[in-house]
């Protein structure tokens, strides 16, 4: 096989943020979107907002090392045994960061599928405490190219979208968490409203002590 052709793009300097383009090589890239689609045990949690429970807009699975578990909203959550193919991703993400001089090593994946336009996930940082103080999470993008959208907490910048098209890696490095908000927006788009989307952001929690 040859060796998938790969590129990276720094998008931000600092926070460090890139993004590698051909991560896996297609046939693998689209192979791997369709298995995970078919065999994670996708859910679609319901979250308690102003007393009412809503189904969050997206479908997610969370997958890892026993020991990562982590809380949120009051509750410990454990996950899900890796799935064979997400340990293999999971290497080869390690492997193309630590040939960028960033070693990394995560124990979970944090997995979202985005059905159609509809499906999306709001502002936030992913800035856990279980995540440690300046995390770094690396997030392979399957399928339908949508943008993921920045703005800075401080607001003294414009926000921007980093587009991230199938097969492609996006780093968020040590501060991207401290000083940006990232959302996928919903898209209409009439014409080419987008298809099946997956996200897996890999992430290294830290097991709590107690
Ligand atoms: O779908 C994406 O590209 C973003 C996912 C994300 O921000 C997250 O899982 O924390
Ligand atoms: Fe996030």
């Amino acid at each position: 096989m040859p060796m998938p052709s790969t590129a990276w793009h720094t998008l931000l300097d600092s926070p460090p943020l890139w993004r590698l383009d051909g991560l896996l090589g297609d046939p693998a890239a689209t192979r791997l979107l369709h298995r995970l689609a078919a065999e994670i045990p996708w859910e679609r949690p319901t979250l308690r907002l102003y007393g009412r429970e809503h189904p969050i807009p997206r479908h997610q699975a969370w997958m890892g090392d026993p020991q990562a578990r982590y809380r949120y909203s009051g509750r410990d959550f454990s996950p899900l045994p890796w799935h064979p193919a997400l340990l293999e991703v999971k290497a080869e993400i390690e492997a193309c960061l630590a040939g960028r001089g960033q070693a990394a090593s995560f124990n979970s994946v944090l997995l979202n599928r985005y059905d159609d336009g509809e499906a999306r996930m709001g502002w936030h940082s992913d800035d856990e405490p279980e995540l440690g103080e300046a995390p770094l999470i690396a997030a392979l993008s399957l399928g339908a190219e949508r943008p993921l959208r920045f703005r800075w907490k401080d607001r003294r910048t414009a926000a921007f979208n980093a587009w991230l098209p199938h097969d492609s890696l996006l780093v968020m490095g040590p501060g991207c968490q401290d000083m940006l908000q990232h959302a996928l927006l919903p898209r209409k788009g009439r014409n080419h409203p987008p298809g099946l989307r997956l996200n897996l952001t890999f992430r290294r929690i830290q097991p709590r002590q107690r």
